[in-house]
C-alpha cells in the first residue's frame, strides 16, 4: 500500500475531482459517512457527543458528520472554530447544512472568547480541528483547547489525523500540544507518521476509512513509501523445483557468536536452515564447536582459531551469501577481522547486530562497505551509527540519506521495520507483534535474510520476504501461545506455519 504525502493527498484529491468526477464537496460528504458508519459502529446513540471542529476542510469534514449523527438520534454538541473569519468552501458550505437541521443540541462558532463545555468520562469528543493541512505546531488558543481536551476523562475520535499531528516529519513539532485519541479514522491510507512509535500515543487504535480516492491517479503517482502487503510478498516467493538437491538451494555462510553468545550463532542458523537454504556453515570460535554441532545438527562447523572470539576473515568463494554479526562481540582482533571479511566477500552480505556496534566505533568503514550490503539495525544500533535522533522521523529520514550515500538496505527495526533501499524507496512491514520484543528476534531475522539470499532472492526481496515472514512467524505463534511467553526459538518453530499461510 503506498503511503503519500500531504501534498500528494492533495494532489489526489484534485485527481479524483477531476476524473471521477466529483464534486469537492461531494467527496467530503463520501469521507464523512465512513466516518459517520464508523463512529456508529462503536458508539451507541445515547453518548453525548462534542464535535470541536476547524476551519479547513477537517473542520469541514467534522460538521458533516456532526450533521449524519444528529439525524441518526445522536446528541451533538459542535464547537466551529473560526478565529481568523475565513473558512474553507466546503467547510462553510457544512456549515450552512447544519445549521438548517434541527436536531442539532447545540451549535456555536468561535470567533473570539471560548468558553469550553463540561467533558465527561461519558462524553465522545470528535476532533475535527486540523487534519493533513497543518503547517506548524498548534500554538495560542488551539493548544489550550487541546491541553483541556487530553486533561479530561472523555474518549476522543480523531478525524483522519490527531490534531497537531504533522503527517510527516514531527521533529520539531510541539508534544503537548498534539490531541491524544483512543481512536483515529484515518481517510484512505495510514499517515507516514502513524508508523512511529512515538506517536502512537496520539493516534491510538488506528482504522483506515476507504473513501474511494481514484485508483488511476494512486498508481499513477510513485510514493517513497510502502507498507508491504501479503499479496507482494506472495508475489516474490519463490518455489522449490522438485528436481532441487542442496546444491541449488543456497549455500550460507554465518558469521557468528562469541564466548557466552553462542546462542545467537545457534538462532540464526536454526533459522537460516527453517528459511529453506539449502546449506549452512557456520564459522564461529572454538569454545562453540560442540554445542553447535549439538544444537544444530545439520549445520558444518568452521572453527575460528581462536578459542573465544572471531579472529580471521574466511574465503567466501563457495557461498552464496553471508549473514555477519550475532553475537560476534566488538574486541579489536574482530573488528579488525570483521571489515577484512566484508572487504573480501563477493557475496551479498546481511550485517546485524555487533557487527553493526564494530562500525559505529569507527565510522570512517561505513563508506567503504560493499553496495548492496545488508544493515539490520535496532534504533539503538542506528543511533550509534549515525548519531542520535531526536524522533523515529528524523532516524528514517537519516537512514534513507545513508542507504543513497553508501549503497546500502538498511533495515530500521521496530513495529513496522522499515527497510531503506538505495534508490530511496522505503517498505514497511505491517507483520508482527509485541511479544517479538524479545532477545534472539534480531538474530532469527538475520537468519532468515542470510537463507533468501543464499537462495538468489535480490537484496530488496530477500528484505521484504524476509522482514515479512519474520513477523508472521511472531504472529501465528502469538495466535497458538500468546505474546507473554513469546521467545526467538518459537520465531523459528513457527517460520514453516508462516511459509504455508504464503504459500496456501
Ligand atoms: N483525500 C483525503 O484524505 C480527503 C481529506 N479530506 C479532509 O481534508 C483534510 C485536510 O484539509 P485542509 O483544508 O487541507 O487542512 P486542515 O483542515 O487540516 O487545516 C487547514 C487550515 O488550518 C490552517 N492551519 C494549519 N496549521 C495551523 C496551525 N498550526 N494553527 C492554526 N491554523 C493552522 C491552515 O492555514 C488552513 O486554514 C483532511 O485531513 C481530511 O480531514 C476531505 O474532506 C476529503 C478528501
Ligand atoms: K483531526
Amino acid at each position: 500500500m503506498k503511503i503519500f504525502t500531504s501534498a500528494q493527498i492533495h494532489e489526489l484529491d484534485k485527481y479524483t475531482i477531476e476524473h471521477e468526477p466529483i464534486e469537492s464537496i461531494d467527496l467530503m460528504e463520501r469521507a464523512a459517512k465512513a466516518i459517520t458508519h464508523a463512529i456508529t459502529e462503536m458508539w451507541h446513540n445515547d453518548t453525548p457527543m462534542v464535535v470541536f471542529a476547524g476551519p479547513g476542510n477537517n473542520g469541514g469534514d467534522a460538521l458533516a458528520v456532526a450533521r449524519m449523527l444528529a439525524e441518526a438520534g445522536y446528541s451533538i454538541s459542535v464547537y466551529l472554530f473560526n478565529i481568523s473569519g475565513h473558512l474553507s468552501e466546503d467547510c462553510a458550505t457544512n456549515k450552512a447544512r447544519l445549521t438548517e437541521i434541527k436536531k442539532i443540541k447545540e451549535f456555536i462558532e468561535v470567533t473570539q472568547e471560548f468558553d469550553p463545555p463540561q467533558l465527561t468520562s461519558e462524553t465522545l469528543v470528535i476532533d475535527g480541528l486540523f487534519g493533513s493541512g497543518i503547517n506548524k505546531p498548534l500554538a495560542g488558543g488551539f493548544s489550550s483547547l487541546v491541553k483541556y481536551i487530553n486533561a479530561s476523562p472523555c474518549k476522543v475520535v480523531s478525524i483522519d489525523v490527531p490534531s497537531g499531528l504533522m503527517t510527516e516529519d514531527n521533529t520539531y513539532n510541539v508534544r503537548a500540544n498534539i490531541i491524544r485519541a483512543d481512536v483515529t479514522l484515518t481517510l484512505q491510507q495510514p499517515k507516514l507518521s502513524f508508523l512511529f512509535a512515538e506517536n502512537q500515543m496520539f493516534t491510538g487504535w488506528q482504522k483506515v476509512l476507504d473513501i474511494r480516492i481514484s485508483s488511476e491517479g494512486i498508481e499513477k503517482t510513485d510514493a517513497h513509501y510502502n507498507i508491504v502487503e501479503e499479496r507482494d510478498v506472495r508475489c516474490m516467493l519463490r518455489g522449490r523445483n522438485s528436481f532441487a538437491h542442496k546444491g541449488m538451494m543456497g549455500n550460507a555462510l554465518l558469521i557468528a557468536g562469541s564466548y557466552g553468545m553462542g546462542g545467537a550463532a545457534i538462532l540464526a542458523t536454526k533459522a537460516c536452515l527453517r528459511a529453506g537454504v539449502g546449506k549452512v556453515t557456520v564459522h564461529t570460535p572454538k569454545s562453540n564447536n560442540i554445542i553447535m554441532q549439538i544444537s544444530v545438527p545439520e549445520a558444518v562447523i568452521l572453527p575460528d582459531s581462536e578459542e573465544t572470539i572471531f579472529s580471521e576473515p574466511t574465503d567466501t568463494e563457495d557461498y552464496d551469501a553471508l549473514g555477519i554479526g550475532p553475537g560476534l562481540g566488538t574486541s579489536e582482533t574482530t573488528a579488525i577481522a570483521l571489515i577484512a571479511q566484508l572487504r573480501r566477500t563477493q557475496c551479498p552480505i546481511v550485517a546485524d547486530a555487533d557487527a553493526i556496534n564494530i562500525l559505529a566505533n569507527r565510522r570512517a568503514w561505513i563508506q567503504q562497505l560493499p553496495k548492496g550490503i545488508i544493515l539490520t539495525p535496532h534504533p539503538k544500533e542506528f543511533d550509534r551509527l549515525d548519531g542520535h535522533s531526536t524522533d523515529s522521523g528524523e532516524r528514517l529520514a537519516k537512514a534513507c540519506k545513508m542507504a543513497e550515500r553508501i549503497g546500502a538496505y538498511i533495515i530500521l527495526k521496530g513495529r513496522y521495520s522499515a527497510l531503506c533501499m538505495p534508490d530511496g524507496h522505503v517498505a514497511f512491514n505491517p507483520t508482527g507483534n509485541a511479544g517479538m520484543a524479545t532477545a534472539g528476534s534480531g538474530d532469527v531475522l538475520t537468519g532468515i535474510i542470510t537463507a533468501l539470499l543464499a537462495r538468489g532472492y535480490k537484496q530488496a526481496e530477500a528484505c521484504i520476504v524476509g522482514m515479512y515472514l519474520h513477523g508472521l512467524a511472531g504472529d501465528i505463534a502469538a495466535e497458538e501461545l500468546g505474546m507473554e511467553s513469546l521467545t526467538a526459538g518459537d520465531l523459528i518453530t513457527y517460520l514453516p506455519k508462516a511459509f504455508k499461510r504464503l504459500n496456501d
